[in-house]
């Protein structure tokens, strides 16, 4: 490519960046104006509500509909991502809850889900973040629930059965572990490696392949662990990308869990219903009496309204020795009349139902 040709394609993106630039300033204004309205219709006693995770959604999956590359549909959702985090950051700036210290998958989770723009707060246990959106000191929480090497997050099931919070979005991140050192580490005298349990659990075949003989030290977070090995020589971290950057490691060997597709799935806590997108999931928390027969009782009335279930967890619940509560995920909306119906039935048959919410699929 000649200079010259380089020249005019420069000359070509600054004006295309004009274009941009005036655009997402016109729908920042436009952003502007739909929060001076929703503070302007609010009835007496009533909290304006910003965030709205349906249409949030409906803009993402659409401008994915509408892509016609060469970028692919993800990118230019994650950009289209950034500008609605910051447009309704000029609204009202969201504050979340997360599993901290700084630089956990539970940290990127939070970004992904709600862009850059939020300011997310670190806690240092999953009850304290229920407690914390509880309290109304954040808007939002997010907690992992789910691992697909490793299963249930029993923590944050058991949260649900002692906080009366709503679902109100759910984000899957594609986890990716490193074994980091330091610039000090002698990386041929490694003794211990630290992480999470889960993380540990997750690299357990990579571990036991090369570094057979190394203790295995579980602390409260791939982040914290990252922490520790800055100050030890003999040691490492198994943890992500945003770990070894925050903290300023080195990746000895990348990507080392067991299985390629080993993702974390989050759910957004917080307290407010989420209207329905047409593409939606819900959560509800079921109690049978302790009688042979209950678990097939309680699916049969959402076989026969043709629900599609995506996830039953079991848990003991708290009040009876052996007795136990249901976690069940399935498509739908708690408004769709289908899922109203079956859910009628399956309070008739059952001691407790709760629904911790009706959300819109994930799109990133
Ligand atoms: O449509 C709204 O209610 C808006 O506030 C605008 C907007 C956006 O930028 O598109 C911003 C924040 C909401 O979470 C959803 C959408």
């Amino acid at each position: 490519m000649s200079d010259h040709e380089l020249q005019a394609l420069r000359v070509r993106i600054d004006s295309l960046d004009e274009k941009i630039l005036e655009l997402i300033s016109q729908r920042a204004r436009c952003a502007q104006e739909v929060g001076r309205i929703k503070m302007a219709t609010l009835k007496e006693g009533e909290e304006a509500i910003f965030y709205r995770p349906e249409r949030e959604a409906q803009v993402l999956k659409r401008i994915m509909e509408l892509n016609k590359g060469p970028l692919d549909n993800e990118e230019m959702a994650r950009l289209f991502r950034e500008i609605m985090s910051t447009c309704l950051a000029l609204e009202q700036p969201l504050k979340v809850a997360y599993l901290g210290p700084e630089g956990t998958f539970s940290q990127a989770a939070a970004l992904k889900h709600f862009g850059q723009a939020v300011v997310s707060k670190p806690m240092a246990a999953i009850d304290e973040i229920f407690r914390e959106v509880a309290a109304g000191a954040v808007s939002f929480g997010v907690v992992p629930v789910e691992n697909s090497t490793e299963g249930a997050i029993n923590h944050t099931l058991d949260s649900f059965l002692e906080h009366d919070l709503v679902i109100c979005g759910e984000v899957e991140l594609r986890i990716h572990h490193h074994l980091l050192v330091a610039e000090n580490t002698k990386t041929e005298k490694i003794s211990r490696i630290y992480s999470h349990a889960q993380s540990l659990a997750q690299c357990r075949k990579w571990l036991d392949a090369h570094y057979p003989n190394v203790e295995r030290v579980a602390v409260s977070s791939n982040a914290e662990a990252a922490k520790r090995v800055k100050s030890e020589w003999n040691s490492a971290a198994i943890a992500g990308d945003m770990a070894a950057q925050l903290y300023g490691l080195s990746i000895l060997a990348d990507k080392i869990e067991d299985r390629p597709d080993n993702s974390t799935r989050f759910l957004i806590i917080g307290n407010q219903t989420v209207p329905a997108t047409g593409d939606d999931k819900t959560s509800v928390i079921i109690s049978m009496s302790n009688k042979p027969g209950a678990l097939h009782e309680l699916l049969i009335p959402f076989h026969a309204s043709g629900i599609d279930l995506t996830r039953i967890e079991t848990r003991p619940s708290r009040s009876g020795k052996w007795s136990y509560v249901f976690f069940i995920d399935f498509y739908g909306h708690k408004d769709d009349p289908l899922v109203r119906d079956a859910l009628e039935k399956v309070a008739q048959e059952s001691v407790g139902l709760k629904v911790l919410g009706s959300y819109p699929n994930a799109v990133l």
